[in-house]
């Protein structure tokens, strides 16, 4: 596959020349200025960008380390998911699809979607867990705004995994006119390459902003949190060429690139959770964006390769991440960025993270979505 022995593209016949098709035109429009032109300009009016790099001072000194937040959570529709689906509209725009499908956890890829497909006249239909879509229901009511058709899953653990797979079932049927906008680096091949270009923008702006704001150029430490690893894939993708360590943190109920198996899901070969048998088994988290039970070719590729290594925390450590960042830096994280600020707190005060040592964190989202779930823990 793309990544070593991870990727392929083990999908049914049908959906094979779909993206086939997809990795036809991603290229052509990848090499073509026109194209990057649009889409910088759609990041630039649109989306808000560049994002800040943030210094979070009062957290920095209580913890004792430099840690600067990369403030995806201030991109339009309040996260990086805007920086795919801007792409792959512009994509599918090109391809002469006029339909966005797209499966949603946290609900943020769903509102990307939308909002996408609102600008650009797609149509766009969003499949969402049911459970997903009781707490995360904020954004249920904002995907509906934007003009989406929100259908809601209600097979196995009606999250993330059973809404992907009921996106791609649908479309199988509809190839033809629409586009599967695939929300994070997972998926058949093209996806979890094409996603992880059009994410890399965090990685590229942060890079550079290290460059001018720190002493050495390039901090210690870069971390992210990882669901299916996008955000995280873009952030490192800048940083790839450099001695940054790499963290990715998982829910400890959703950990597969941490605690997964080579198998095959949603098309892909890459780390899921799985039984004996080879049963994927089901993921738990409090953040709904990371609650699947596998993560990205590129990650089981770069653990693999030892480049970036996978940690996990407790939704208890996330919940109390997101309590501490509004308190010391006035930013209400989303819980899914919560986990990798619980992981910096773990790490600073057990030692892994050097005293004074530079870390650069993705902040991925803001919390609006999740103040039901935060105000039961305050
Ligand atoms: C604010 C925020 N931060 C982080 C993440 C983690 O995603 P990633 O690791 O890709 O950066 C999400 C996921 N939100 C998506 C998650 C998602 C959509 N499709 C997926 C397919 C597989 C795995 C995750 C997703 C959602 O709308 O629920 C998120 O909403």
């Amino acid at each position: 596959g793309r990544f070593g022995e991870y990727g392929g593209r083990y999908a049914p016949e049908s959906l094979v020349e779909a993206c086939r098709e997809v990795e036809a035109a991603f290229r052509e429009a990848w090499a073509d200025p026109g194209f990057r032109g649009a889409l910088a300009e759609l990041l630039t009016l649109h989306a808000g960008r560049p994002t800040p790099l943030t210094p979070a001072r009062r957290l920095s000194q209580e913890l004792g380390v430099r840690l600067y937040l990369k403030r995806e959570d201030l991109a339009h529709t309040g996260s990086h998911k805007i920086n795919n689906v801007l792409g792959q509209a512009l994509l599918a725009a090109r391809m002469g699809r006029r339909r966005l499908i797209a499966e949603t956890g946290a609900g943020q890829h769903g509102v990307a979607a939308a909002t996408a497909a609102a600008l650009l006249g797609l149509e766009a239909t969003v499949f969402m867990g049911e459970r997903d879509m009781e707490r995360q229901a904020l954004n249920v009511f904002r995907m509906r705004m934007l003009g989406a058709e929100v259908v809601p899953v209600t097979t196995g653990s009606r999250t993330l995994k059973d809404a992907t797979s009921e996106a791609m079932r649908h479309w199988v049927g509809v190839t033809g006119d629409s586009h599967y906008c695939v929300g994070s680096v997972v998926g058949p091949d093209p996806y979890p390459w094409m996603v992880r270009e059009f994410q890399r923008v965090i990685g590229d702006e942060a890079r550079a902003q290290c460059a001018a704001e720190l002493r050495t150029g390039v901090p210690d430490h870069v971390v992210a949190c990882v669901g299916g690893g996008s955000n995280a894939a873009g952030t490192f993708a800048g940083f790839a060429d450099t001695p940054a360590r790499l963290t990715g943190v998982e829910a400890e109920g959703a950990a597969g690139a941490a605690r997964g198996r080579p198998g095959v899901l949603h098309g892909s070969h890459s780390l899921f959770l799985q039984d004996d048998d080879g049963q994927i088994t089901p993921a738990h988290s409090i953040a709904a964006g990371l609650d699947y039970p596998g993560v990205g070719p590129e990650h089981a590729h770069l653990r693999g390769l030892g480049r970036a290594r996978y940690v996990t925390v407790t939704d208890d450590e996330a919940a109390g991440a997101a309590i501490r960042l509004a308190r010391t830096e006035g930013i209400v994280p989303a819980l899914e960025s919560a986990h990798a600020l619980a992981w910096v707190i773990r790490a600073a005060g057990d030692g892994e993270l050097a005293a004074g040592s530079t870390v650069m964190m993705t902040l991925s989202g803001r919390g609006d979505k999740d103040i039901s779930t935060l105000k039961e823990l305050l």
